[in-house]
């Protein structure tokens, strides 16, 4: 049995020394701000132990990690409907491209690109208003977590809201083709508001441990999904989470997971532990660059690759 405390320290220590920290997402302006020296990693077990190093209980914003948590709820809102509108397969592009849409019917890929996760916002909006689906979407988080501080950083929405002209064309776009219903600019202050949850890694890895736990939350008792529905949450976020660089994640990494430009990345080790690891740096993909290389060494020394030790 590793030593997961000694673990994440070794971690730490190793990746602070990396030179190489990836460039921070500066399209959104208040992400420019934040220090790429930033290092977090926490590992929440399946018997709910807490391991944890380095800046693992800043906030940071997990930004597109919440697609996996408004996609949950959205498959508890209207089950397996959904798919009718979202498709199940990589990409192989861009998390923000429009290219396929055209070809496809304004249909998505899948439900973690920005098109497809606009898709499940609107799902979100039927029946409420966008004040109410956000705030579904936050207590959602708390709820998964078991903490009720977690907030939304209303500064980080409004900084997207001025600057999102790529995911108001998405939008726009899908919606001429009938796939989005709500007027964009409802949908986007829903995914806005979605994506500037400002969570810590602590609080990422425990919010995202049912999907480590057959879709029950050790901690509280609760079931949060079927077993079923947690193993397919778990197989999109391998093939699809990180976005075109998706394939890179699993030959390296072997475990479902899940990125955000906020330099986020949650990671599922099933029947084990749920991992969140931050460094704000981004690779060309927009996948966090030493997120990605601590759960490399993190696969490799626990053995808890899918694809075998
Ligand atoms: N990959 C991401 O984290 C992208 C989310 C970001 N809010 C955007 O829409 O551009």
């Amino acid at each position: 049995m590793t030593d997961l405390q000694a673990l994440v320290d070794a971690i730490a220590e190793e990746i602070q020394t990396r030179e190489q920290r990836g460039k921070v997402a500066d399209y959104i302006p208040q992400l420019a701000k934040v220090d790429p020296h930033h290092f977090g990693i926490a590992i929440t077990t399946v018997d709910g132990q807490e391991f944890v190093a380095g800046d693992a209980d800043l906030p940071f914003s997990i930004q597109s990690v919440s697609k996996v948590f408004a996609l949950t709820l959205a498959l508890g809102m209207v089950g397996d409907r959904l798919w009718n509108r979202v498709g199940r397969e990589p990409s192989g592009s861009a998390f923000n491209s429009i290219v396929q849409l055209e070809h496809e019917n304004g249909r998505p890929r899948n439900p973690f690109i920005n098109a497809g996760a606009i898709v499940v916002d609107d799902i979100l909006l039927g029946g409420h208003k966008p004040r109410e689906a956000i705030g579904e979407i936050v207590q959602f988080v708390r709820f998964l977590a078991n903490d009720d501080s977690i907030y939304i950083d209303h500064a980080v929405a409004r900084s997207e809201q001025e600057t999102g002209f790529r995911n108001f064309a998405l939008a726009q776009f899908m919606r001429s083709f009938g796939v989005i219903e709500h007027p964009a600019e409802q949908v986007l202050g829903v995914y806005f508001h979605q994506c500037a949850l400002a969570m810590s890694c602590r609080q990422l890895s425990k919010a995202g441990l049912f999907l480590a736990a057959s879709g029950r939350n050790p901690e509280t008792g609760r079931n949060v999904v079927s077993r079923d529905r947690a193993r397919r949450i778990n197989a999109l976020m391998l093939t699809c989470g990180h976005y075109d660089g998706s394939g890179e994640f699993a030959y390296r990494v072997g475990l479902p997971g899940k990125s955000g430009v906020g330099g986020g990345i949650l990671a599922v080790a099933p029947g084990k532990a749920s991992i969140a690891v931050w460094s704000p740096g981004l690779n060309v993909n927009g996948n966090s660059l030493l997120g990605s290389q601590a759960l490399e060494i993190m696969a490799q020394r626990t053995g808890w690759s899918i694809f075998g030790a």
